[in-house]
């Protein structure tokens, strides 16, 4: 897994904890309220018992209330690594003095050198500052206002639909090539780098998700709604175009949606992705398979679809194919053969009216 993803993805994992509709958080934010302050340990090994001094052995199951309750008490709170049970409260914890720490308050000092040194999810709730502070590894993350979050999210939300008009656009464009047998690798890579677009976005508003947790609900419909559209035709796309033997659609998209931090995505890695030669010349004209033009014709079941695909291989000999033609095609009577041509040039002429919009 490459250092990116394992990162945002040790991020969401923390941030979970933490999120609002958790019984961790209800805890946290009666801490917050009491103003007490707090350091809070998720997991209790070997490495972690050799930096523990003093305190109580509770070992009792966890309630947001009881946390709350410890909390009042210095020192920090030491829970199991699943966040079900309290082991130890009022501890002193003594992590190398060596490690490296940009804080300057001794609890949030304690909290990154105890991370660093154990791999420990610590979190610090700051008396005087009122923020809750993650630490894990060499991960720090200052949690933030759901309000702040929130603005963050509708404005990715407001991205995505702005995305989504110029994503229906080129799709009508793309059809239209089609028609004229005019699409180049370079119209395909342009999707392509849309599709990332998207994705890039998608990346961010899950990271906002899972620090929203239950706040969350709204924002995760809204963008479920604007992605399954557009992931759906993306597959599509990738089914009308990849050579034979490339990866599968949906494997092609998850291995886009990890490519997508950069910035820039260059040429050769889409083409490869694609399943195309790195060598191949981005004016090259391709052809579609059919998939989608023909997935656009009212009641025509996927089956018929595949079968008519396999039969003649690219959508330009299906779209000049006769009656007769069709009818050769397994499962094609001449009333479908003639449903399918009256399909495709309505699907024809709704594209080019859509070209122009
Ligand atoms: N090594 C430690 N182990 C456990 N708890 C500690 C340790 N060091 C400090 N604390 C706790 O942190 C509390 C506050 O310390 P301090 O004010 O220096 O930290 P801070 O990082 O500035 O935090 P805050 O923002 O809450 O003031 C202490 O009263 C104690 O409860």
């Amino acid at each position: 897994m490459d250092e990116h993803k394992a990162h945002s993805r040790r991020m969401m994992e923390a941030l979970q904890w933490v999120a609002p509709g958790s019984p961790l958080r209800e805890g946290i934010d009666n801490v917050l309220r009491a103003n007490t302050g707090g350091l809070i340990v998720l997991g209790f090994d070997e490495s972690m018992k050799a930096l523990v001094d003093g305190g109580f052995y509770i070992d009792t199951v966890f309630t947001p209330s009881y946390l709350y309750e410890l909390a009042k008490m210095d020192g920090a709170i030491i829970l199991n690594r699943e966040g079900t049970k309290i082991i130890y409260a009022n501890a002193h914890l003594n992590p190398d003095a060596s490690l490296v720490s940009t804080e300057t308050g001794m609890r949030h000092r304690t909290a990154e050198r105890v991370a660093k040194q154990t791999g420990a999810l610590v979190i610090a709730i700051s008396q005087r500052r009122n923020v809750i502070t993650l630490y894990q590894g060499n991960f720090r993350y200052a949690v933030k206002g759901i309000e702040v979050i929130l603005t963050k999210a509708n404005q990715a939300i407001n991205t995505l639909e702005k995305y989504k008009i110029v994503h229906d656009q080129a799709m009508a464009n793309l059809a239209a090539l089609e028609f004229e047998e005019l699409v180049t690798i370079n119209d395909l890579l342009q999707v392509l780098n849309r599709v990332a677009m998207v994705l890039r976005v998608k990346n961010e508003l899950l990271i906002y998700l899972s620090e929203l947790g239950t706040e969350g609900r709204l924002i995760q419909l809204q963008m479920n709604e604007l992605l399954s559209d557009i992931e759906e035709e993306a597959l599509h796309v990738l089914r009308d175009y990849s050579p034979e033997g490339a990866l599968k659609p949906y494997e092609q998209l998850g291995k886009l949606q990890n490519l997508v931090h950069q910035e820039f995505l260059e040429e050769h890695v889409l083409l490869r992705l694609l399943g195309y030669q790195t060598t191949t010349h981005s004016e090259e004209i391709v052809h579609p398979r059919g998939y989608r033009v023909l997935m656009r014709i009212p009641r025509l079941p996927i089956m018929i679809i595949e079968n008519v695909v396999d039969h003649f291989g690219t959508f330009p000999a299906i779209y000049k194919a006769s009656v007769a033609e069709l009818d050769d095609v397994e499962g094609v009577g001449e009333a479908r053969a003639r449903k399918i041509i009256e399909g495709i040039r309505q699907v024809r002429e709704q594209t080019f009216a859509d070209r122009h919009l």
